[in-house]
């Protein structure tokens, strides 16, 4: 399922429209019966406690309540006093089901907690303003001391404590087994520090008006049969010359190595031909991939009036790096700028065909802020990046993001052992290659980008850890036929 990213404005925003239209009750009673079937799979038939904060969260909270009550499960709550109307309702309607609602105090947490085998954490959602309050900061303490003691701990959209926007908790959060989010993602449950805490995320779709999710997100993340659609099918009599001719212009003396790893990635994502232009002595890597020295890189480019059909530039190529990406910029051609060509003064210098790569260090570099700044909130940094540089960026990361003029597309999957050197230098050769057999700049970069990291995920499995660029590019092709289902579409 292609999923929605959701900002606590859009969230509120979609609030307004669903009250306006008498929808909010329905939508808190979807939220609610998720969050209850989610909990009784965990519960396996035992004692559940939930837990409601004064908000809407706490609402979906008892809303849950009155489900587990009425499918026979043993349920104990405690609530905040109700400050929306929708949770003051539920908690009506929950006390006609005849469950007492204790007092929420971090006392009364450890004391039910003690026997439930599953927590329910309503406490807060969308609408928490950090930071936290002491009264709420103890009953946080005590959940995550009852998941300590082993209950198992189930968030209602966010673990609470966590900022919806921001991939750096503010402080101490619930800790969470699973949570289960209505309607669609928060930056909070994908990036850093703030993600690890959520555990497992399900998202619950909501029964909205069609377009009203699309309409208040900050962002997608496309499923995988999207993202298949989207790679390039092959008629019988393809030849070299129709699969894509890619020139990498990369290396400098003594630092051939991520020149040489972008044309191995050009070569498995399926590039008819790939071509390495280098100022450099380049070791014979694999024969397919054919090297052209040049003297002097910059003043051949400017020269030759050869063109390809796809270039990316940058990888090892080091000082003056900007000035070679600014003339392959003015060919118009489609293009990947990777490592020494992400330089600021190319700032505008963007066109509809061309792909910006950067990595969180590299990204701040370029928007001239700290690193923290763009891990914090990759979305917002990789927007950043794409009005002023232009064309399409992927901010990479776990995960990584993909900002368009449309939009913005969070990647799914890849493998911690990717985080090793040379894996972006074989992305920007995927992404090179997958421009030269047609994609759109935004279409090659989700695709370069998921297919990337799948071939992660196959290497990861039988190497771990110890995982090499290399061995990410072995795989890339297997990683195109677990998108595709193995035929591709008529190849
Ligand atoms: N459209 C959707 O997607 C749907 C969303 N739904 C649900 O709505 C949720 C959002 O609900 P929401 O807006 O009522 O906010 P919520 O998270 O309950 O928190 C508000 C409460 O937090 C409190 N509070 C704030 N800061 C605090 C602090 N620092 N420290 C302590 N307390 C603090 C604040 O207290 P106050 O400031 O009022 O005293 C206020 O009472 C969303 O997460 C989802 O679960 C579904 O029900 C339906 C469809
Ligand atoms: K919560």
């Amino acid at each position: 399922m292609t999923e929605f990213v959701f900002r606590p404005a859009g969230v509120a925003a979609l609030d307004a429209r669903l009250e306006a239209a008498g929808l909010l009750d329905p939508a808190m009673e979807e939220v609610g019966r998720a969050v209850a079937e989610a909990a009784q799979g965990l519960a396996g038939g035992g004692p559940v406690l939930l837990l409601a904060g004064s908000g809407a969260n706490g609402g979906d909270a008892l809303v849950a309540a009155r489900y587990l009550a009425g499918w026979g499960a043993e349920v104990r709550v405690l609530a905040a006093p109700s400050r929306h109307a929708l949770t003051r309702l539920n908690r009506e309607r929950l006390a006609a089901f005849g469950v007492e609602v204790g007092e929420l105090t971090p006392g009364a947490v450890t004391r039910e907690a003690w026997g439930s085998v599953v927590l329910v954490d309503g406490l807060l959602g969308t609408g928490f303003q950090p930071p936290l309050r002491l009264e709420l900061a103890a009953v946080v303490e005590a959940v995550n001391a009852a998941r300590g003691a082993g209950t198992r701990v189930l968030a209602i959209d966010l673990p609470s404590g966590l900022d919806a926007t921001s991939a750096v908790p503010p402080g101490e959060s619930v800790r969470a087994d699973v949570t289960v989010a209505p309607v669609g993602l928060k930056p909070a449950l994908l990036f850093g520090e703030a993600a690890t805490r959520a555990g497992e995320v399900r998202v619950a779709a909501l029964a909205l008006p069609p377009d009203w999710a699309a309409g208040e997100a900050w962002a997608t993340r496309p499923d995988d049969a999207a993202v298949a659609a989207l790679l390039p099918v092959r008629r019988a009599d393809a030849h070299k010359g129709t699969a894509g001719d890619v020139w990498i212009v990369g290396g400098a003396p003594g630092m051939v190595g991520a020149a040489a790893l972008a044309g191995l990635g050009a070569l498995r994502a399926g590039a008819g031909r790939v071509t390495l232009h280098s100022g450099a002595e380049v070791p014979l890597v694999t024969p397919e991939l054919m090297v052209r020295r040049h003297g002097d890189p910059g003043g051949w480019l400017a020269g030759t009036g050869e063109r390809p059909d796809a270039v990316a530039v940058g990888m090892g190529l080091g000082p003056g790096a900007a000035g070679l990406a600014r003339t392959v910029l003015g060919w118009g051609l489609p293009t990947v700028l990777d490592a020494d060509a992400l330089q600021p003064e190319l700032a505008g210098a963007g066109h509809d065909r061309c792909v910006w790569t950067p990595h969180p260090g590299e990204a701040a570099r370029l928007l001239g802020v700290g690193t923290a700044e763009v891990t914090r909130d990759p979305l917002t940094a990789a927007r950043g990046l794409q009005e002023r540089f232009g064309g399409v960026v992927v901010l990479k990361g776990g995960p990584s993001v993909i900002a368009h003029p449309g939009g913005r597309w969070v990647s799914r999957g890849g493998h911690p052992g990717m985080a090793s050197a040379g894996m972006g230098d074989t992305l920007a050769g995927v992404i090179a290659a997958l421009l030269g057999q047609g994609l759109s700049a935004a279409d090659a970069a989700l695709a370069g980008v998921r297919l990337h990291a799948r071939a992660g995920e196959r290497a990861g499995i039988r190497h771990g850890y110890g995982l090499t660029a290399t061995d990410v590019s072995a795989q890339l092709g297997g990683a195109w036929l677990d998108l595709t289902g193995g035929a591709g579409r008529g190849c």
